[in-house]
């Protein structure tokens, strides 16, 4: 196995006059919980966008699960999965028949079995048969974290997966990830907005600002080089460029 799961080298991406992804380098150890911050416009989707293969880099590498992303996205996108607040299910069909639409082109097999499985794992009984357009937001996320789950993947990448959850769905949903990544090794890359959740999960950080990244490290490090006692504080001083330790400029 690898020792990382994702390896990105000068990665690049433009939308016209706006360099949305700046020349960022950086690696995704196998098996962890790594965090993608920065504030809005940091360039956080348009990287997990291009480490999907839905955005094509303007340039540079990126190599996912030891293949060339770019080049070769059809031998590796069957191991891996997302899921977005951003990327809705369709509304008029229910949990069931839309996990079935994703399993099916998955091409998971016994899938009537697996979409059981993920109906009692994430608490889906009770809305199972409904549509998703009628569903609450934490029901929604419930759904869609089962849909990322169909191919049990080993790299999970999450766009903010408790942004609009109460902090009981929200804690529910991080317990489950942990969950899952104890008992499969996976890996898993989020963009998140929420430091406490990246203190309690993650073992680095990949903080963007501007299309770039300026700082990484794992929460701890970074708190200590910053002379802080959380990471929001940390979040602050990079976003309002204050407090600069000497080592963390690039
Ligand atoms: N399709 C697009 N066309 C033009 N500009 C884009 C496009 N997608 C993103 N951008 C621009 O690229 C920059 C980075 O956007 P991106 O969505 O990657 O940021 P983000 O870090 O995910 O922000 P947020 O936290 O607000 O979700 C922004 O300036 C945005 O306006």
């Amino acid at each position: 196995m690898d020792a990382f799961a994702i390896t990105v080298e000068h990665l690049v991406k433009s939308f016209g006059p706006i360099r949305a992804v700046d020349d960022v380098s950086f690696a995704v150890a196998t098996g962890s919980t790594t965090a993608m911050l920065g504030g809005n416009g940091a360039g956080k989707t348009t990287t997990l966008s291009m480490l999907l293969g839905l955005l094509l880099p303007s340039s540079g590498a990126i190599r996912v699960l030891g293949e060339d992303m770019v080049r070769h996205r059809y031998r590796v996108l069957p191991r891996l999965n997302f899921s977005s607040p951003y990327v809705d299910l369709p509304h008029r069909l229910t949990v069931r028949e839309n996990l079935t639409v994703y399993g099916h082109l998955y091409g998971i097999a016994k899938l009537a079995g697996r979409i059981a499985e993920l109906t009692a794992d994430l608490d889906l009984g009770e809305v199972i048969d409904r549509p998703v357009g009628k569903l609450s937001a934490g029901q929604k996320a419930r759904v869609a974290l089962a849909k990322a789950m169909l191919n049990r993947p080993e790299l999970l990448l999450l766009d903010e997966p408790t942004a609009s959850l109460d902090p009981d769905t929200a804690d529910w949903v991080r317990s489950f990830l942990t969950e899952y990544q104890r008992q499969c090794g996976a890996t898993i890359l989020l963009a998140s907005h929420n430091m406490t959740e990246v203190e309690r999960m993650c073992d680095a950080v990949l903080m963007m600002k501007q299309g770039r990244i300026v700082d990484q490290g794992s929460p701890a490090a970074l708190i200590e080089r910053f002379g802080r006692s959380t990471l929001e504080e940390v979040f602050l001083d990079i976003a309002r460029d204050r407090n600069k330790p000497a080592e963390a400029a690039q």
